[in-house]
């Protein structure tokens, strides 16, 4: 079965042992390397992940194996569909890796796998499994004729035991025909047939496993010796207590043990476990370990990353974690859902029109959120399908100025580890940064109906929050926080401070979790080095003094503060990804020397006759929203990627191929016209010198 290790590394750590003579050239090699890598920037595919091929007994999935694996599969799948930013998916890792070790026998029936869904290769087949919040435990069936995107998980909590025992019920689900072939009947012995088997010879070892009902210790047992040869155990219920007794058993759960030559007898072990029953049947004389499929252990130099550390001051914020967190959330976050509609619908136009007017950042990446905000408010549908939504942040339409990176570069939110802070730090910073411009520049929400709402942006986050934000738990606990003193924010300085407080919260709750990183403790923010005023010590004890953490706030959160070190390079092409074809080709999008900022978006130009439009022009509107509504549906779209910039207009390939036909046919027209008045002058030449003719 092909179950692949993470993809996509960078490897290098044999060549990290240069001997000394080659030491400059390698060393200078090992630079360029490095220096290719951080151009091409850390994917959030090869950053983040939490289970390790071959250190790990759990089976790694990804786009490429996930569907194989779970299709027509001889053993049934646990699947963990998981974020690797998300806290609780750090939290539980361990959890599932001991599962993944505890359960690594009973691989040839069921096996225990995760697939990261915030690789982005992988976000496309984690919307086909619809999974819309991480973690989320589906069960697969073995022998799955068709696609299917499983069972979900039923368990009361995921106690490593109790997702064990759900495993064991769902294998039981299964139908005789389908069940998987290594896994024996699970059901109950009955006292004749365990009088048969005493009586047959059957040249293995028999073991039976009396238990009560309601115990999993038989089947666990099962399983447990499935891997194993000339040993078959079964289970049966303590219910007649005549027959327990005719065979010397006196307590269960217990083992009774019929031997190769005939022999049989109830088994003395030290405690009635689990453990105890497995490892006593498995250093019986005789009895050996098959050879297993596991998952497969990757060349070590594969498995090596090069992580690159970008140095960053961490009294400024950063472009690059703002706009990688937009590009994660517009291009990965929002992806899981298919169409959006209703309520999530509005949720989403809401969310959008409030970072629209409100986000700092450079003039390019604020088009293109205007552009989308404008698009969702006047679209008349009540359904639209992502992959509309999509088309625009990726710029299909080749409008020009239009721009949002498409790689991730985290700066301040950077993690010591890959699979540490990243996007969910980043989206607490844009908040943040909303909170402060919606305080800074409360014109900005003129026109949209916000402009008298104090809360717009803690409401409009809130909601994010809940419908689309993959961390579920994250969500909940964020709702019960809202919940308890939102409404009680009155002015929007109060709304900055309200999610200062609440963020303050949440990092004392989860100081010392799996998901800290050590670089970065969580402490009350911002600590004194950041901000010496916003503390003060009251009767000896450390307080906020909260008019200076607002006037930090405002300051760490401006615009005045935002640097573009390490983001997107407009004059890179591998870091403009989706910009127009024409700024490809045009001059640097920026005069050299000068920051976005430093321009305005008023002076940004460019390199076309008509200059920036900050509205999408009615046309392309309709071309739009024609595009959704066609029977082709999103499908449709595809004809957009066949637009070409001209004149900051988008071409699509039927006005190119008209122009080529016109083209061609004047060209022809001329030709025939040329040759038509050549062969009359030469008549006229002829009658002019031979009249006789
Ligand atoms: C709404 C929300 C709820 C979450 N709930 C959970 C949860 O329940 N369980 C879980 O495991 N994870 C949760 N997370 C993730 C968690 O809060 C962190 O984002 C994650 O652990 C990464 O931490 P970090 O070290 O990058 O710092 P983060 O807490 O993400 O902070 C990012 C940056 O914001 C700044 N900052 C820190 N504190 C403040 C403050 N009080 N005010 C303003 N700026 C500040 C600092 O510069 C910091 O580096 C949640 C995330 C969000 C966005």
């Amino acid at each position: 079965m092909a179950a692949a290790g993470p993809a996509a590394r960078v490897s290098g750590s044999r060549a990290l042992r240069p001997s000394r003579a080659r030491a400059s050239r390698l060393q200078r090699w090992l630079m360029l390397l490095a220096a290719a890598a951080a151009a091409a920037g850390p994917r959030a595919g090869c950053a983040a992940r939490l289970y390790r091929a071959g250190e790990d007994a759990v089976w790694l999935l990804d786009s490429g194996s996930v569907r194989a694996a779970t299709t027509n599969s001889s053993a049934a799948w646990l699947v963990q569909f998981h974020s690797s930013w998300c806290g609780h998916c750090i939290g539980y890792a361990p959890t599932w890796r001991a599962l993944a070790a505890d359960v690594r026998d009973w691989g040839a029936a069921i096996r225990v796998a995760a697939l990261d869904c915030a690789e982005e290769k992988n976000q496309e087949v984690c919307r086909t499994y619809d999974i819309h919040f991480y973690p989320t435990f589906r069960y697969f069936k073995a022998f799955a004729k068709e696609f299917t995107t499983g069972e979900n998980f039923k368990g009361s909590d995921r106690e490593l035991r109790t997702v064990r025992q759900t495993m064991i019920d769902f294998l039981q689900n299964h139908t005789e025909g389908t069940r998987p072939p290594a896994c024996p009947p699970l059901d109950p012995l009955q006292s004749s047939d365990i009088l048969s088997l005493i009586n047959s010879r059957g040249g293995r070892y028999e073991a039976i496993v009396f238990e009560s009902n309601g115990s999993y210790v038989g089947r666990e047992v099962i399983l447990d010796l499935i891997a194993y040869e000339n040993i078959m155990v079964s289970r049966a219920l303590d219910g007649d207590r005549a027959f327990l007794e005719t065979l010397g058993i006196s307590s269960v759960p217990s083992c009774y043990l019929i031997y190769p030559n005939g022999s049989h007898g109830p088994v003395t072990i030290a405690k009635p476990l689990r453990a105890f029953f497995s490892s006593y049947l498995k250093s019986l004389p005789g009895v050996r370990k098959k050879s297993l499929s596991l998952p497969e252990k990757p060349n070590k130099e594969e498995n090596s990353e090069i992580v690159i550390w970008r140095e960053f001051d961490r009294t400024k914020l950063y472009t690059g974690d703002l706009e990688s967190g937009l590009h994660y959330l517009l291009r990965v976050e929002l992806a899981a859902h298919k169409s959006l509609a209703g309520a999530q619908l509005k949720t989403l136009r809401d969310f959008v029109t409030v970072i629209a007017k409100l986000f700092p950042g450079r003039p390019p990446v604020r088009k293109l959120l205007e552009t989308l905000q404008e698009w969702l408010t006047n679209l008349p549908l009540d359904r639209i399908p992502y992959k509309a939504i999509l088309d625009l942040v990726n710029n299909k339409m080749r409008i020009s100025g239009l721009f949002l990176t498409n790689q991730i570069k985290w700066v301040g939110c950077q993690g010591s580890r890959p699979e540490l802070r990243g996007y969910s730090c980043s989206l607490w910073k844009l908040f943040h940064t909303l909170t402060v411009q919606a305080s800074t520049h409360p014109e900005a929400l003129v026109g949209t109906g916000f402009e008298d709402d104090p809360q717009v942006v803690l409401q409009t986050m809130r909601r994010y929050i809940h419908t689309f934000f993959g961390c579920k738990e994250c969500g909940e606990h964020f709702e019960e926080m809202a919940k308890e003193s939102m409404d009680s924010v009155k002015t929007r300085d109060q709304a900055v401070l309200w999610l200062w407080r609440k963020h303050n919260a949440v990092n004392s709750r989860l100081a010392g979790h799996l998901s800290e990183d050590p670089k970065f403790p969580k402490v009350p923010w911002p600590t004194p080095d950041l901000c010496p005023a916003c503390h003060e010590e009251i009767k000896g004890l450390d307080s906020w003094n909260e008019g200076h953490v607002l006037t930090f706030l405002k300051q760490y959160y401006s615009s005045d503060n935002l640097v573009d070190k390490y983001s997107a390079d407009l004059s890179n092409p591998s870091d403009r990804g989706a910009l127009p074809r024409g700024q490809e080709e045009g001059e640097g999008l920026t005069a050299p020397g000068k920051s976005w900022r430093d321009r305005g978006a008023e002076s940004f130009h460019p390199p076309h006759v008509l200059g920036p439009r900050t509205t999408l022009p009615e046309s392309l509107h309709h071309r739009l929203d024609l595009r959704l509504q066609s029977p082709r549906g999103p499908g449709a779209h595809e004809e957009a990627e066949a637009a070409a910039p001209f004149l900051g207009i988008g071409f699509s390939s039927l006005d190119m191929s008209l122009c080529v036909v016109l083209y061609v046919a004047s060209s022809l027209f001329l030709m025939v016209m040329y040759l038509f008045f050549r062969v009359r002058s030469k008549r006229w030449k002829v009658r002019l010198y031979h009249p006789s003719v």
